[in-house]
């Protein structure tokens, strides 16, 4: 056993996007983290393939949000098209977001999102990683102590390391999860789907969007990912695995419907890979200071794209909470409000996605025919009508962190994000608190406000944030560093006392 047993604030299991979004936040916010991963390099397959306006922008919080537009591809939206092709029902997402200031739909390829990633998490001085190293032990040994066991890969050296917190970014198969006795929620899903990567300098001409074929025979999903890039999914019968669909003559007839008169030979494929699609929740995503987050705690059918996006929005939501806390400025119930308001997030993204993978793939020959009625069908369950249409996901709900006071309609959402005096509001405010209000803010108010480090937007009428507030009966919105609303309302100084009683003062600066 190594004797190199030291202390860091937090350890991260799993540097994928989770994970390294997770690191740079906490980074960002000056906390020293180890982030731990089985592999030196980004995983070079290509796996998710979307992320919305609203995850956009958390990339952007992280400092990586213009190259990730200069990756990424704006996608169309997504249709629901019969096995003929015909369009049973389209939610159209072109165009830029009013709210969120970025294209509604984000298509990319996960490895260079990750690559991204990687490297603004190397820019952080206070966060080390190593990759190599597999984790043996998580073990919670007093409140604020727990000790992580691992080896290296290559040395088999054994090493062990003292944390306050344990973020398990670990993944579907996560030790952590196992660690603090965590299961997954089977929520009803379970299919084997072939993915089917392609490059090609053709040109498709297809819809710019996802098309999700909805055929009890063959479900299948098709969509342009990049410039040169396609992904297609097909649903597996029992019969067959991927490895049926290594050559092209297999191929052939699941992408034809597609390629208009492009010859196979003109597709290089890059990879054809069975995936098994769950719908799935941890039953706890939290053991003392240990936390779950991404695959490790939640797992989301891709048919609405929302998978990868679930895990940023962990990240996003819980970094700023243990750095508050570290810091002295939050107390530690700040810390019971990550799962709630996440978990409630994440089940619904999953049922969403479910009824969609429903939809498209069950119910016989009576299904194809209801199918043909989709339209409709989307429109009596609001879940899935409402939010397939807009593609905005819920409003945070559940705990204390999100006061929604009966009356409170912004509660929980997120703020917009418009362009004020040429910058975004997100990078006019920065990664802190802000009050953002119609009202002039008393000199005693803004003092406190300025005390506690949050920002102060002051919108006049007809200004899109000013709008907001006024559908929502409001006239200020105090906004937390993830941009969720955590109260609304008439009195300027409510929320300023609401704040000072959440979050305590910056410490000043000792002069020497
Ligand atoms: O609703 C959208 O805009 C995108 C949906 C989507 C994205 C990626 C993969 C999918 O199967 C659906």
């Amino acid at each position: 056993m190594s004797t190199d047993v030291r202390a860091v604030p937090v350890v991260i299991v799993g540097a994928g996007p989770t994970g390294t979004a997770a690191a740079i936040e906490l980074g960002l916010r000056g906390i020293e983290c180890l982030v731990l991963d089985r592999w030196e390099d980004v995983y070079p397959q290509p796996r998710a393939v979307h992320l919305d306006d609203e995850v956009h922008r958390i990339l952007d919080r992280l400092g990586v949000g213009e190259q990730f537009s200069a990756i990424s591809r704006p996608g169309g939206g997504l249709r629901l098209v019969d096995r003929t092709m015909r369009v049973l029902g389209e939610f159209a997402r072109d165009g830029v977001s009013g709210a969120n200031g970025h294209p509604r739909a984000n298509m990319f390829d996960q490895p260079d999102l990750e690559a991204l990633l990687r490297a603004r998490m190397r820019e952080q001085a206070s966060v080390s990683f190593r990759g190599g190293v597999v984790v043996d032990g998580v073990e919670q040994v007093a409140p604020s102590r727990t000790i992580v066991r691992f080896h290296d890969v290559e040395t088999m050296a054994e090493h062990t390391i003292d944390a306050e917190f344990v973020l398990g970014c670990d993944g579907a198969n996560s030790a952590v999860r196992a660690a603090i006795g965590s299961s997954m929620l089977d929520l009803g899903f379970e299919q084997r789907w072939l993915v089917v990567d392609v490059a090609t300098n053709a040109d498709l001409r297809q819809w710019e969007g996802v098309h999700q074929v909805c055929d009890t025979t063959r479900a299948a999903t098709y969509m342009r990912i990049g410039e040169t890039r396609y992904r297609w999914e097909f649903q597996l019968h029992d019969d067959e695995t991927a490895a049926d669909f290594t050559d092209t003559h297999r191929l052939e007839p699941l992408l034809r419907p597609w390629l208009g008169d492009v010859g196979m030979g003109e597709l290089q494929v890059q990879r054809t890979a069975e995936y098994t699609f769950r719908a799935a929740i941890a039953d706890r995503w939290r053991s003392g200071r240990i936390f779950l987050l991404g695959d490790a705690a939640h797992l989301t059918p891709p048919f609405i794209g929302q998978g990868m996006g679930a895990g940023l929005r962990d990240a996003s939501n819980l970094a700023w909470k243990i750095a508050g806390f570290l810091t002295g400025r939050l107390a530690a119930d700040v810390l019971d409000s990550y799962e709630p308001e996440r978990a409630a997030h994440a089940r619904a993204m999953i049922v969403l996605a479910r009824r969609v993978g429903v939809v498209m793939t069950r119910g016989g020959r009576m299904g194809d025919v209801l199918r043909r009625s989709v339209v409709p069908l989307l429109d009596v369950v609001p879940v899935v009508g409402q939010q397939v249409t807009d593609s905005t996901t819920p409003p945070l709900a559940g705990s204390p962190w999100i006061d929604a006071t009966r009356g409170d309609r912004l509660a929980g959402h997120l703020c917009p994000n418009p362009v004020i005096d040429g910058r975004r509001l997100d990078d006019v405010v920065g990664t802190g608190w802000a009050l953002i209000t119609t009202r002039a803010v008393a000199p005693s108010a803004e003092s406190t406000l300025d005390a506690l480090d949050c920002a102060v937007v002051e919108t006049a009428a007809g200004d899109e944030l000013a709008t907001w507030l006024g559908r929502g009966r409001a006239t200020a919105a105090l906004v937390r560093p993830d941009r969720s609303v955590i109260a609304s309302g008439p009195d300027v100084t409510r929320l300023c006392a609401a704040l000072s009683t959440l979050l305590a003062p910056l410490p000043a600066l000792t002069s020497i």
